[in-house]
């Protein structure tokens, strides 16, 4: 990946040492294995320690602390913040934390570290941050923003914040106050200028918005450390503007206060993504350091998932062999999954359809009965009350399901999950590698299932090539007895849910069609099946607007006919024969001269972009919502509603929408976007 080999003038410190043999981390009492090769007291030749020595242009032993107590020996944290740490059951230091905390505390330059899934990276920003708050002496000022893409795992960063706060004196807990911004906060919630708190969480959305206010810019005049969590994330294009509205306003409190020392920014992900690297070039300049704790040769997933790929014939078998593959499940009793839809409605059906299938006759055990309750929901379209809730169950239970979109993929950390199971792609690959991340966490193991149809294999493909997943088995659905129940015929929910998923589906499909190169008509008829089967009738047809089957799919309308109630009078695009290849360039021509469409095509045909942007300006994680490509009406209801519009992940559909139909149009073929990119 180029960015490791752009970054041999920072430290770069590879894993290879750090990952212990089983056996070696039976020997070690605690969760995590504690890497004895790496000590401040040892020797600083750093060869024997580093798998790569070619890259390793700064020593390192002098810069790994191997455990809680030498943190305090050496006096690098306050004693009582170790003491603290310990009282709260964090014993040992993860690799991740013994190889960031000592750069994060010493580096005059940026830092990016990159550590797997579940490894305790969250701990490795809240010990040093906690410690800054601490040491501060004068009148109380913000000395740390961490910066988190959902609300959810904002929340959860305060939460770990807390677990160590806790067992601190009160003289220094009361130093240690955190407060959070971000959207469905009440404004009483919001931190006060006047006192502001030593550490700030935030969504990206919401603090650009509120940091425009001189009062709340100035709480950061003296800030010590920006952390951006799920770098990669916020640092992608749909969050790019209010990143650099929220840089600019930071750089200017300094400013403003005379500050001439640079506050530190440290970038922590499971993945790294070219804009990561922009980004910390452009900030950091070109010698920033990399802490890495993946090697280079290896996967970003966490080897602890036992991956699986169920291969079935189509979209409505997907749905059909996940549900049947979980209502299975059910009898055992640690059962505890997170199932990934795409679209907000998409989740929705399937919560619903899950808790249908608890109270059908078909499944009378008494285990399966009880897990009705226990099926929850989590999608960026719930009230931030329902949001919490089903959080804190989930967190508590020990047996249940999470049905979930994008909004639960990063960061989330419920204890004890079993299994991961997505249905469909997902548009951005490197959220392969998060939401199965969701189990086989801190030192356990888990299990992930991939259910796709054969049409949908290029993104399989891609991930196996781009991202070096290692999938154990690969099935195929009819093979196994698990996944042979017929629920979706089985089971039926109302009409609405039903057309709602449909839509939502079909534009989802559109958008992968394009990312993957998708035969878009196979997945019309897969859609349109799948629709059929819902509904129970093998006539019905699916509904779309106009702008839908015209820009989008560019249906003609002999084309469009048999899949589609056809608006009045609809024609379909201008041109001659769809299934000319010839003309591929007069296609480009009219999406080029069209682009300003694309935003009124990803917004349900809706507004310019400033105007959708300005109604977007709430957003605290577009996850993506494709739920709105053609409903007009309910965009218009929705978009009043600030959990709507913190749910959608619109800059970024566009991207990937762009990048997507340019390249089905043969143009500008990923010449600027590495294959991780997609
Ligand atoms: N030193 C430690 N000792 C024991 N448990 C730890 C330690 N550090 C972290 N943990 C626990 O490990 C779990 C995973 O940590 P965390 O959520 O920080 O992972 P992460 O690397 O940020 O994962 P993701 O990439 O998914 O965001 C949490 O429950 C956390 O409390």
């Amino acid at each position: 990946m180029s960015f490791i080999k752009r970054n041999i003038l920072g430290l770069v410190i590879r894993s290879k040492n750090e990952l212990v043999s089983s056996k070696a981390f039976k020997r070690n009492i605690g969760l995590f294995p504690i890497s004895r090769t790496y000590s401040t007291e040892g020797s600083s030749t750093e060869a024997s320690t580093v798998s790569d020595a070619e890259t390793v242009t700064t020593p390192v032993n002098s810069r790994i602390v191997s455990d809680m107590k030498s943190l305090k020996k050496n006096n690098l944290i306050s004693a009582d913040i170790v003491d603290s740490m310990i009282k709260a059951k964090f014993e040992h230091l993860t690799p991740v934390q013994q190889k960031s905390i000592i750069p994060i505390l010493e580096s005059e330059k940026g830092l990016v570290v990159r550590a797997k899934t579940g490894t305790g990276k969250t701990l490795a920003f809240v010990i040093p941050t906690l410690d800054a708050a601490i040491k501060r002496q004068g009148p109380p000022k913000t000395t740390s923003l961490i910066v988190a893409p959902t609300r959810d795992l904002a929340q959860q960063i305060v939460m770990e914040y807390k677990k160590v706060i806790q067992f601190l004196p009160r003289s220094l807990a009361k130093k240690c106050d955190i407060g959070i911004i971000m959207g469905g906060n009440s404004t009483k919630k919001r931190p006060d200028p006047r006192n502001p708190p030593a550490i700030i969480v935030a969504t990206p959305g919401r603090l650009a918005d509120q940091i425009r206010s001189p009062s709340v810019s100035h709480m950061f005049s003296e800030l010590e450390y920006r952390v951006y969590d799920e770098a990669d994330r916020i640092l992608d294009e749909g969050f790019r503007d209010e990143i650099d509205s929220i840089n600019d306003r930071l750089i200017q409190a300094r400013r403003h206060n005379k500050n001439e020392k640079p506050f530190k920014s440290v970038c922590y992900s499971a993945t790294i993504a070219n804009e990561l690297e922009d980004f910390a070039v452009s900030e950091f300049g070109a010698e920033y350091e990399f802490v890495d704790c993946v090697d280079k040769n290896e996967p970003e997933a966490h080897e602890n998932i036992h991956q699986e790929l169920v291969y079935t014939n189509d979209a409505q078998q997907s749905f059909n062999a996940a549900a049947s593959y979980i209502v299975n499940e059910m009898e055992r009793k640690n059962f505890k999954a997170i199932v990934f839809l795409p679209t907000v409605t998409g989740c929705d059906w399937f919560f619903k359809l899950l808790r249908e299938c608890s109270h059908s006759e078909l499944y009378d055990s008494r285990l399966t009965k009880k897990f009705g309750s226990r099926t929850l929901r989590l999608n960026g379209k719930m009230t931030q009350v329902a949001r919490d809730r089903s959080v804190r169950e989930f967190r508590s239970t020990s047996h249940g399901v999470l049905v979930a979109t994008d909004v639960a993929a990063r960061g989330m950390d419920f204890s004890d999950v079993t299994d991961v199971i997505q249905i469909a792609p997902s548009t951005d690959m490197a959220d392969y590698v998060h939401k199965i991340g969701r189990t086989a966490r801190a030192g356990r193991k888990g299990k992930a299932t991939l259910f796709l149809s054969k049409l949908e294999a290029p993104y399989s493909k891609k991930l196996i090539s781009s991202k070096k997943i290692n999938f154990a088995n690969k099935l195929n659905a009819e093979e196994v007895p698990e996944f042979s129940k017929d629920i979706l015929s089985t089971v039926k929910l109302p009409m609405e849910d039903v057309e709602e998923f449909a839509n939502a589906y079909l534009s989802f499909r559109a958008q992968c069609s394009a990312i993957y190169k998708i035969d878009k008509y196979a997945s019309i008829k897969e859609t349109l099946a799948l629709y059929r089967t819902l509904v129970d009738d093998p006539e019905a047809k699916l509904s779309a607007s106009e702008n839908f089957l015209k820009n989008i799919f560019q249906l003609s309308r002999d084309e469009a006919e048999p899949f589609f109630h056809l608006p009045s009078g609809y024609r379909g695009p201008q041109r001659k024969s769809f299934n000319n290849q010839n003309k591929s360039s007069a296609r480009r021509g009219r999406f080029d001269s069209n682009r300003g469409g694309n935003y009124q095509r990803l917004s349900g045909g809706y507004g310019s972009r400033d105007s959708y942007k300005k109604r977007n300006n709430d957003d605290e994680y577009r996850t993506r919502n494709y739920d709105d490509f053609n409903q007009r009406d309910s965009f218009k209801r929705r978009s009043n509603n600030d959990d709507f519009r913190g749910s959608n992940k619109y800059n970024s559909d566009r991207k990937n929408y762009n990048k997507g139909t340019r390249d089905n149009f043969g143009s500008r073929r990923r010449n600027d976007h590495s294959d991780e990119d997609w």
